[in-house]
C-alpha cells in the first residue's frame, strides 16, 4: 500500500507550487540569494514518526522560529518572574521589527517580535552568563528541541550582522530603557547567531512536536523544558507568533505557530502534532506565502484548529450497570479514555443522578489510560462520599492511574489492582 499521509502532503505541495507571489527577505543579502522554489512539508507525531514531502532535508536558517524556543530556554533558566518583568505577552499588532515598547511598563510587547526576542536572548543561560555562554546555551537548547546537534551558518550570520542597523537601533532603545543592562551590540550579535542556526523542515517539525509533546523530544525522550514553560510558549505563539497577521491566523488556522524570514513556518498542536513547512517567498508580514496556504489547508482538511476538539465529557462513561441481585448486588460505573475536569464532572453527575441503591459500588478504571490531577481528585472524592453514604466502594485500577486513597479518604474504599475485568468483586 502506498503511504497515505506523504501522498496527501505531496498533493498539497503540488497545489500551492504554482503560487510564486511574495518576495525573498531582501534585507539580509545572503537570504536574498536563496532558491525561491524550495518547497517542503513535514509532520512529526508526538511519538516521533515523521511524514514528509518535498525538500524536507534542505538546510536553511531558523531565523525568527528560534524565538519561541529561546523564550522557553529563558523561562526554564531564569524562572517566570524575571523574564515577565522584562518582556510582556501582549500581541503588538505591529511588524516583527517595529521599534516600539509597551506604554506604561516600558517592556517589549512580546517575545515573538524582535524587541522582545533580543531581550529574551539576553536572559538565556544562568544569570551572569556572558555572550559566548548564552550562544552556547541557545545552540545546545535548540539542538535538544530538534533531537540532533545543530550548527550555525556563519555566512548568513555575517551577512545579517553587516546590515543589522534596525536590530541595533532596537537594542539601543532597550538599553536606554534599562531593559537591556549590557552592551547592546553584543546582545544583537548573540541574537543574530541564534537566528543563523541551520535547520531542515524535518528538524523544525520535530522541534514543534517537542512543544506539542509537553516539552519531551519524541526521539530522545529528553524533557527539554518543563511543561509549564511549554504552556506559556504555545500561548504566546498563538496570540503573537504571526506578528500583525496573528488575529487572522488564530481565527483561520488556529494552530500555535511561528514563522521565520528564511521561509520556515512551524505549527504545534498540543498533544497531537508538530508541523513545519519551508518555502522562502514571503508576504508583506514576513510570513511564507505558500507556508501560510499550506497551513490553512491542513487546518481545514484535518480539523487541526485548537478550538475544534472532540467532545470530551460524553465518552468518559462507558457503562453504568448492576451486576448480580439482592443484597450482594454491585453497581459498576465503568470509565474509559483520558479523563480531565469535564469528564470527571460527567461522572460526578452520573453518580448523583443514579443515586445507586446498591450497597456495593465499583468504579472501574481498567479502560482509563490517562487521568489528570483534578479528575483524579474528583474520582477519589466520589469514592469517599459514597463511603460516607455507607457504600462499600471498590476502585478497580489495574494500571494504577489513581494512587491509593489516603486513610482519611474513607476507610472503606478498596483498591483492586489486578489486571482485567475478571477482578471485579463478584456479586
Ligand atoms: N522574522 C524573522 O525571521 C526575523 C529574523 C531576523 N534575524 C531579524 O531579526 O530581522
Amino acid at each position: 500500500m502506498r503511504p497515505i499521509i506523504p501522498d496527501y502532503l505531496a498533493e498539497a505541495l503540488g497545489d500551492v507550487e504554482p503560487d510564486n507571489s511574495g518576495d525573498l527577505a531582501a534585507y539580509i543579502p545572503e537570504l536574498a540569494a536563496a532558491d525561491p522554489e524550495r518547497l517542503g512539508v513535514a509532520f512529526a507525531t508526538v511519538d516521533g514518526q515523521v511524514h514528509g514531502a518535498g525538500d524536507i532535508d534542505v538546510p536553511f536558517t531558523i531565523q525568527s522560529i528560534s524565538k519561541p524556543f529561546a523564550y522557553a530556554l529563558a523561562l526554564a533558566d531564569r524562572g517566570f518572574a524575571p523574564v515577565l518583568a522584562k518582556v510582556g505577552v501582549e500581541p503588538s499588532g505591529e511588524a516583527f521589527n517595529e521599534i516600539s515598547l509597551e506604554g506604561g511598563t516600558g517592556r517589549p510587547f512580546n517575545p515573538m517580535i524582535n524587541a522582545g526576542a533580543i531581550t529574551v536572548h539576553s536572559l538565556t543561560g544562568a544569570e551572569g552568563s556572558g555572550p559566548a555562554e548564552r550562544v552556547e546555551r541557545v545552540l545546545d537548547g535548540l539542538s535538544a528541541f530538534a533531537g540532533r546537534r545543530l550548527v550555525m551558518d556563519e555566512e548568513v550570520c555575517a551577512s545579517e550582522m553587516a546590515h543589522a542597523h534596525r536590530n541595533l537601533a532596537i537594542a539601543h532603545m532597550l538599553r536606554s530603557h534599562d531593559v537591556l543592562t549590557e552592551d547592546a551590540g553584543a546582545v544583537v550579535d548573540g541574537y543574530t547567531r541564534q537566528c543563523s542556526v541551520l535547520v531542515t523542515t524535518r528538524d523544525l517539525a520535530m522541534m514543534a512536536a517537542t512543544l506539542a509533546n509537553r516539552g519531551v523530544n519524541p526521539l530522545s525522550g529528553e524533557q527539554v523544558v518543563p511543561e509549564r514553560v511549554v504552556r506559556q510558549v504555545l500561548s504566546v505563539m498563538l496570540s503573537c507568533g504571526m506578528y500583525d497577521a496573528a488575529g487572522d491566523w488564530t481565527t483561520q488556522v488556529g494552530i500555535p505557530a511561528k514563522s521565520g524570514v528564511a521561509g520556515g513556518l512551524i505549527g504545534s498542536l498540543p498533544g497531537r502534532i508538530g508541523i513545519a513547512t519551508f518555502s522562502p517567498r514571503l508576504d508583506p508580514h514576513g510570513n511564507s506565502v505558500r507556508g501560510v496556504s499550506l497551513f490553512e489547508r491542513f487546518s481545514s482538511d484535518m480539523g487541526l484548529h485548537v478550538m475544534e476538539v472532540p467532545s470530551a465529557g460524553r465518552a468518559v462513561l462507558r457503562s453504568n450497570r448492576v451486576v448480580g441481585s439482592g443484597p450482594g448486588a454491585l453497581r459498576v460505573l465503568e470509565l474509559q479514555g483520558g479523563i480531565g475536569f469535564a469528564g470527571a464532572e460527567r461522572v460526578v453527575r452520573e453518580v448523583l443522578e443514579t443515586a445507586p441503591p446498591e450497597t456495593r459500588v465499583a468504579i472501574d478504571l481498567t479502560r482509563v489510560h490517562a487521568i489528570d490531577d483534578v479528575a483524579r481528585r474528583m474520582v477519589l472524592e466520589i469514592a469517599r462520599r459514597l463511603t460516607l453514604d455507607d457504600r462499600e466502594v471498590y476502585l478497580v485500577d489495574p494500571e494504577a492511574v489513581v494512587p491509593d486513597p489516603e486513610p482519611g479518604d474513607g476507610g472503606r474504599v478498596t483498591v483492586v489492582r489486578e489486571v482485567g475485568q475478571a477482578t471485579l468483586p463478584s456479586a
